[in-house]
């Protein structure tokens, strides 16, 4: 599965529900058994969220969004198929935790390519659900620490605290994760899946009892009016950059 919303990759609501559309047609073929996720934008896995998607918009959209956005973790979190990232550039915040949710993950050596949730830096809150997500891939000192200081790591740090599995030369992403893959095919796939769900459902479930309150929580919270500033001000940071 090769992401492509030129040019970062953000995850608007229309690529969110691509991207959803696309994972529920590949879990029903009973064909496929596995998913490499990768981008098609050179140099970049995700920027995350779609910054404009909470930015001046009003809470019906803020809803329908974060519905979306819980919905794509969930699935991708408890897909029955394997799923590995091919992380082939930079990834931030909401694109990295699509990373976490993959069962094992490959990334490209640049140090260029650093990768975590830097929700902070932006002035906004890892949710729980990110937040567990990490704890469950790096434990929960190093998970502190980075959600806190909103750590971006480059390759070797980040193979250091467990965010990636392993790093290789650029050109060799691909296939590194098809090498990978085979090993995860070896195993009988009833006993995988069910070891999956068995290590991921407390995880999952706890969003899925709170599913709307987690709804009402980042409405209130993305409509704040410093909330509202300090994403203006980082976007138009990020406009300032090419200047
Ligand atoms: C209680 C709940 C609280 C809320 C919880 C929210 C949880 C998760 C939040 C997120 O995921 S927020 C997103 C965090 N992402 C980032 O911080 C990354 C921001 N982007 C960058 O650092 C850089 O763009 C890049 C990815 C390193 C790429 O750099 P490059 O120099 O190649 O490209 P740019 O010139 O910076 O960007 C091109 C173009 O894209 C726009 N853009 C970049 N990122 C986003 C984004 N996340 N959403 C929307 N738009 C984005 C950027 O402004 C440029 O636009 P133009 O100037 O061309 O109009």
């Amino acid at each position: 599965m090769k992401m492509r919303n030129p040019p970062v990759n953000s995850l608007s609501l229309e690529f969110l529900t691509e991207l959803l559309i696309s994972l529920e047609k590949l879990e029903s073929d009973k064909a496929f058994h596995a998913i490499i996720l990768t981008s098609d934008c050179p140099g970049i896995f995700s920027a995350g969220l779609d910054l404009m998607e909470m930015c001046g918009r009003d809470p019906t959209h803020y809803a329908e969004y974060w519905k979306a956005v819980q919905e794509l973790w969930l699935r991708f979190y408890l897909s029955h198929l394997v799923v590995i990232s091919a992380i082939n550039g930079v990834n931030a915040a909401g694109g990295c935790l699509l990373a976490l949710s993959c069962d094992y993950r490959v990334l490209a050596d640049n140090p260029k390519y650093a990768m975590g949730l830097n929700e902070t830096l932006l002035g906004i809150i890892a949710p729980f659900w990110f937040k567990d997500t990490l704890v469950n891939t790096v434990g929960h000192r190093t998970a502190e620490r980075a959600l806190q200081l909103g750590l971006l790591f480059p390759p070797a740090e980040a193979l250091q605290v467990g965010m990636v599995d392993k790093v290789v030369p650029e050109d060799q992403v691909l296939s590194a994760a098809r090498s990978e893959l085979a090993q995860w095919l070896a195993i009988p796939g009833h006993a995988r899946q069910l070891t999956k769900s068995l290590m991921r459902k407390p995880t999952a479930d706890r969003l899925l009892k709170e599913r709307d309150a987690d709804i009402q929580n980042f409405v209130r919270f993305i409509s704040r009016d410093a909330i509202q500033k300090a994403l203006r001000v980082y976007l138009e940071k990020l406009k300032q950059k090419k200047t």
